[in-house]
């Protein structure tokens, strides 16, 4: 596939879900998924139990640990409570993402990229080739480590916003390093495998999404099926919005959003450091017609340096390795044009 190029700002403006959906036309052609797509099973008690994690426990708590390993080997995701970030200051982050999108047009492709097709203001549409569209526009920035921000993409709009990403960033790194060495001691590896395979300056990318509501929710998807590139992912949304939802043993299960906690889902990297323990989950996002949905995604991924590969101690004659060794390049190459076509870049991996 070609290397992608960055829309002219004009040109993207046409292409915003968020103006196609105010100007309340006809859905374009390449947003419809014209066979419609599976129901999703709705297990509220499931995220109540089985898959919510205790992150306060995980130090001290064996029970803890073993449901951690068992959602991880079993889904490839879990909510995570007791992370130490207020609920406040995830409402807020929220509300004032919320205010980003509320900005006028013209405010908002301040933060568009001309020549960086991976950072800033905008959406997937340039992707997609022949692939349907995702119902959603999104600002998608570097958050950590700060060498690597591209800070001219920080919207300036809210005025607060940019010291929140900022905050938000920082308390996540902390919630990260507990859950690794959570997985390591799960998995009977030293404590600090997983964070010397991330570096000590990993990056963190954050996408901060709008999904509008839109006329069509049985024939569109917010975002279609996909795995995420990055080792582990956080995500926050919107109370009251559902939209997330996982596969699991070839059915799709709703993921309702629990107030104050996040949604951590497993990644291709994951999967592939784990040598297939952990799951990388299949996940996709459906829209309704009635609400617009927030969310917040942060994406991990290892030193740009680092080469990724199943750690050695998963891999013995009863363990074979599973997926091959590959630099952090190459693999973010692969997963765009990948994901763009709606591929599994898991699967070119695979030995
Ligand atoms: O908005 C969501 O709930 C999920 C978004 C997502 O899966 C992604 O951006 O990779
Ligand atoms: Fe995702």
């Amino acid at each position: 596939m070609a290397e992608p190029t960055p829309l002219a700002r004009q040109d993207l403006a046409s292409k915003l879900v968020q103006e196609i959906a105010r100007k309340g036309n006809d859905i374009p052609e390449e947003y419809l998924h014209k066979n419609g797509f599976p129901e999703a099973i709705d297990a509220p008690d499931l995220w109540r139990h089985d898959l919510l994690i205790d992150l306060s426990l995980l130090s001290s708590s064996k029970l803890e640990l073993e449901k951690l390993q068992s959602a991880l080997s079993e889904w490839g995701c879990f909510q995570v409570i007791n992370h130490g970030i207020e609920s406040s200051f995830l409402e807020d982050l929220i509300e004032i993402s919320k205010q980003f999108f509320a900005l006028p047009l013209e405010e908002k492709l301040k933060c568009s990229a001309a020549d960086d097709i991976f950072q800033g203001y905008g959406n997937d549409m340039v992707y997609a080739g022949a692939q349907t569209v995702n119902w959603n526009d999104r600002l998608f920035l570097t958050l950590y480590p700060d060498e690597k921000r591209k800070l001219q993409f920080w919207p300036t709009k809210p005025e607060k916003f940019g010291g929140m990403i900022d905050e938000y960033s920082t308390k996540l790194a902390t919630i990260i390093e507990t859950i690794y060495k959570a997985m390591a001691r799960s998995l009977n590896l030293e404590e600090d495998c997983f964070l010397k395979h991330q570096g000590k300056r990993g990056l963190m990318t954050g996408r901060f999404s709008l999904y509008p509501r839109c006329p069509c929710p049985e024939r569109v998807l917010g975002v279609k099926p996909h795995s995420d590139g990055a080792t582990i992912t956080f995500l926050l949304a919107e109370k009251e919005v559902d939209g997330l939802e996982v596969l699991k043993d070839d059915r799709w299960y709703k993921v309702p959003v629990i107030p104050g906690a996040l949604f951590v889902n497993f990644g291709d990297l994951g999967e592939v450091m784990t040598n297939g323990k952990f799951k990388s989950v299949m996940h996709r996002v459906v829209t309704n017609d009635t609400k617009d949905r927030i969310s917040v995604a942060a994406f991990c991924t290892p030193e740009d340096e680092k080469e990724i590969g199943p750690v050695s101690d998963l891999v013995s004659i009863h363990q074979p390795q599973l997926y091959k060794r590959f630099n952090i390049h190459e693999f973010r190459q692969m997963f765009f044009e990948n994901y763009a076509q709606g591929h599994r870049t898991l699967d070119a991996l695979k030995l």
